[in-house]
This record gives structure tokens, C-alpha cells and sequence, in this order.
């Protein structure tokens, strides 16, 4: 399907893709744990934020490029894991996989995924995202397998000992994926396909062991205090991603602009800090590197994209936010993201007053 030309925000994707989806996945996408609360926060959080741009600077030659983990992406916007693409469109994580490549940014495969990962684009600079499994032969065995793909760090889930209560799934009885698909990363060596497990005994020391069998960065995703971030470095993590699973496990968190202040007072200078959770903007993206993120991941948007237009779609979200980070940074002062610092961000009392985002609702 060809995506269409007059989207012109990632609201106008996420409403062309409610066109094409069941309820029941239209929920499971949007959807997030108990009052969803947190989900709201992370929105209202960004907004809050005000911006105090500078002018009369030269800012003529301009990039949005960046450098995370030792590669130049073209943009800071990274894709954070999710689950089940092909429940989004028939293509799944290898229309999103061709987009990404398109967009020269990075692609954290969900250990959830729809397609196998040996098939999700060779082009495409791919992250694999972990939960860590009660078995570790099984996580061992898949980790071997990204390695052997090319796979340039792992993700380890760590907000996750539970499943967070998400109550849209469980009104609308969703529990199982449509006959055809399934979670092909969880096939075993014997053929068996294997449930993901939320193991609640996961410690630091789990991490170890992970990191003693790979040569992979390993990457933390979900933190959300500063301890945890300084005991992360400590362990010889490559990064962290600050996260709240987009509002899906713990209800009732702070929001990831919040907390991401604190975090990167406590990590060396420098280290690979990725926020995700509420990013629709690309002043938002401006907002999370001026406090201190080395890139955004963004979650939602993308499955918007997928269902709305299949690859294209995809491209269309990462092109328009692309597009919106580098207006943002020129009005801004700021010729590149690695220029952005605090001194953007208004630090008198609150100015901002929530107003309904079209009063007189869309032409
Ligand atoms: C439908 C859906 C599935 C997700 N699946 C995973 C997953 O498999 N692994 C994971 O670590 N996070 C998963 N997440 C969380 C995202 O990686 C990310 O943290 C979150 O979506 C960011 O918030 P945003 O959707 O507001 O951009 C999922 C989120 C959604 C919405
Ligand atoms: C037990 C099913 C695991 C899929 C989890 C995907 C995920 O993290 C999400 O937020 O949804």
C-alpha cells in the first residue's frame, strides 16, 4: 500500500492505522498497564518541557547525524523492540527492517518477533532485545544465532519480572496471535515453540553471565533510577536505554524525561544513554538530548507506520521525525544534536498551560 502523502504529523499516521486494525490489536498496540497513567505521563512530561531557543546564530550547514556505539546513524531517532509486526501488516519486522536501513538508524529487534531474526535485513543495523530466560541454553543458543547474523549488541529487558497488567488485552480476550503466526524466535533446536518467560529471579549477576558469553555490547533496557544506572556502569554494560516500556509494565512510574536528568548525572560523560517513551516530535528529541540522551527510541509510532503503509509507512515516520529534528535544532540555534545542551531548556516557573491540541478539531 502506498503511503500517503498527506500525513503530515505521526498523529495523522497513528489515525490512518486505526483504519486498518482489528480493535483487539489496535489495543494491544496502544494499550498500556493498569490506569495507563503512566502511558499519559510520558506525553504531558515532554510537553511541560519549554524550549528557550537562541538566535542570530549561523545555523545554514546543519546535521541531525549522530554516533552511537561507534556508527554514524543519520538520525537520532532509534527504534525501539516491539512485538509482532506481522500482526501490524503481512511484512512485519522485515518492512520495518527495510525502512530502517532507508533511514540509516538502528533497529532493536523484539525477542517477540514475528520473523525469524536470520531474516530481518542484512542491511540494517539490528540490536536484539532479550528477556532472560529461566533456561539460559535457550538464551545462549539465540544469542549465538544473532551473533552468527551479524547482530550489533543485545537489549536486555530488565522492567519486566512480570507481564504488566494491560486491561484493554484482557477485556478484549487477547492472549493468543492469529492462526499463522507466531514468536519464531522461540522455536527451540527440537522444533518446539517455546512460551517467552517473564523470569522474576533475573539479577545483576544474570547480566554477567550474559556478558561472559558474548562478545556483544549488552545493553540495559528499563532503568529508570540513578543507581541503577550507576550500578549498570559497573557491570560493564554499553548502555542504557531509560525506559518505562511505554507506560505497559510498572503503572504509576515517572515519566522517561523525568527521570532521564538524574540518570545522566550518574553515568561518566559520554556513555550511550536512549530514551524511549512518548517521543511523537522532534522537539521532544531535541528535549531529551538537550537533558542529556544520546538518542530517542521510538515504539509505537512505528507499528502506527507499518499498519498504516507497510514499509513505506515506516519510512514515513522516521522521515517526518527526521525532517522535524532538523527544523527544531535550526530554530533552536543549534547546527547538530551533539550542540544541544541544557541552556535550551526554560528553567523559570511552568509556562505551559495543557490546551486541547485542536480546539476547532482537524480541517
Ligand atoms: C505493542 C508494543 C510491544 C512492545 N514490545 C516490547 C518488547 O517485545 N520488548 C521490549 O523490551 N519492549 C517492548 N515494548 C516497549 C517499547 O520497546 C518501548 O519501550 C515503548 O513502546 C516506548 O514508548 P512509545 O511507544 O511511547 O514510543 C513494546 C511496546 C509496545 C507498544
Ligand atoms: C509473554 C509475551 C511477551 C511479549 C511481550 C511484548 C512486550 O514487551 C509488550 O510490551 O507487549
Amino acid at each position: 500500500m502506498p503511503a500517503d502523502t498527506r500525513w503530515f504529523s505521526l498523529d495523522d499516521i497513528e489515525k490512518a492505522a486505526q483504519n486498518t486494525l482489528t480493535k483487539e490489536h489496535a489495543d494491544f498496540f496502544a494499550g498500556a498497564a493498569g490506569d495507563e497513567s503512566t502511558l499519559r505521563s510520558n506525553r504531558d512530561a515532554f510537553e511541560r518541557i519549554r524550549l528557550r531557543p537562541r538566535v542570530l546564530r549561523d545555523v545554514s550547514s546543519r546535521s541531525t547525524g549522530i554516533t552511537l556505539l561507534g556508527r554514524h546513524l543519520d538520525t537520532p531517532v532509534i527504534v525501539s523492540p516491539t512485538a509482532f509486526h506481522r500482526l501490524a501488516h503481512p511484512d512485519g519486522e522485515i518492512a520495518t527492517a527495510r525502512a530502517v536501513a532507508a533511514a540509516n538508524t538502528v533497529m532493536i529487534v523484539s525477542m517477540a518477533a514475528t520473523t525469524r531474526i536470520e531474516a530481518i535485513g542484512e542491511e540494517t543495523e539490528r540490536w536484539l532485545q532479550l528477556y532472560l530466560q529461566p533456561d539460559g541454553d535457550f538464551t545462549t543458543a539465540l544469542v549465538q544465532r544473532a551473533e552468527k547474523a551479524g547482530y550489533g549488541a543485545l537489549v536486555v529487558t530488565v522492567d519486566s519480572p512480570v507481564l504488566g497488567r494491560r486491561e484493554r488485552d484482557h477485556r478484549n480476550g487477547f492472549h493468543d496471535l492469529p492462526a499463522g503466526l507466531r514468536c519464531e524466535n522461540m522455536v527451540d533446536d527440537a522444533g518446539t515453540l517455546r512460551s517467552i518467560a517473564m523470569d522474576a529471579s533475573v539479577t545483576w549477576e544474570s547480566v554477567d553471565r550474559l556478558r561472559a558469553v558474548t562478545g556483544l555490547p549488552v545493553l540495559l533496557k528499563g532503568v529508570l533510577h540513578p543507581d541503577d544506572a550507576r550500578r549498570a556502569v559497573d557491570h560493564g554494560v554499553a548502555g542504557i536505554v531509560v525506559s518505562n516500556h511505554g507506560g505497559r509494565q510498572l503503572d504509576g512510574t515517572v515519566a522517561t524525561i523525568d527521570a532521564l536528568p538524574a540518570i545522566a548525572e550518574a553515568v561518566p560523560d559520554g556513555f550511550p544513554l536512549i530514551l524511549d517513551g512518548g517521543v511523537r516530535r522532534g522537539i521532544d528529541v531535541v528535549r531529551a538530548l538537550a537533558l542529556g540522551a544520546s538518542a530517542v527510541g521510538i515504539g509505537r509510532p512505528v507499528l502506527w507506520g507499518l499498519a498504516a503503509g507497510g514499509q513505506d509507512g515506516v519510512s514515513q515516520v522516521l522521515d517526518l521525525l527526521r525532517t522535524e529534528v532538523d527544523e527544531a535544532l535550526a530554530l533552536c540555534g543549534v547546527s547538530r544534536p551533539d550542540h544541544l545542551d541544557p541552556d535550551v531548556i526554560w528553567t523559570g516557573p511552568p509556562t505551559h498551560r495543557r490546551v486541547p491540541k485542536h480546539p476547532g478539531g482537524h480541517p
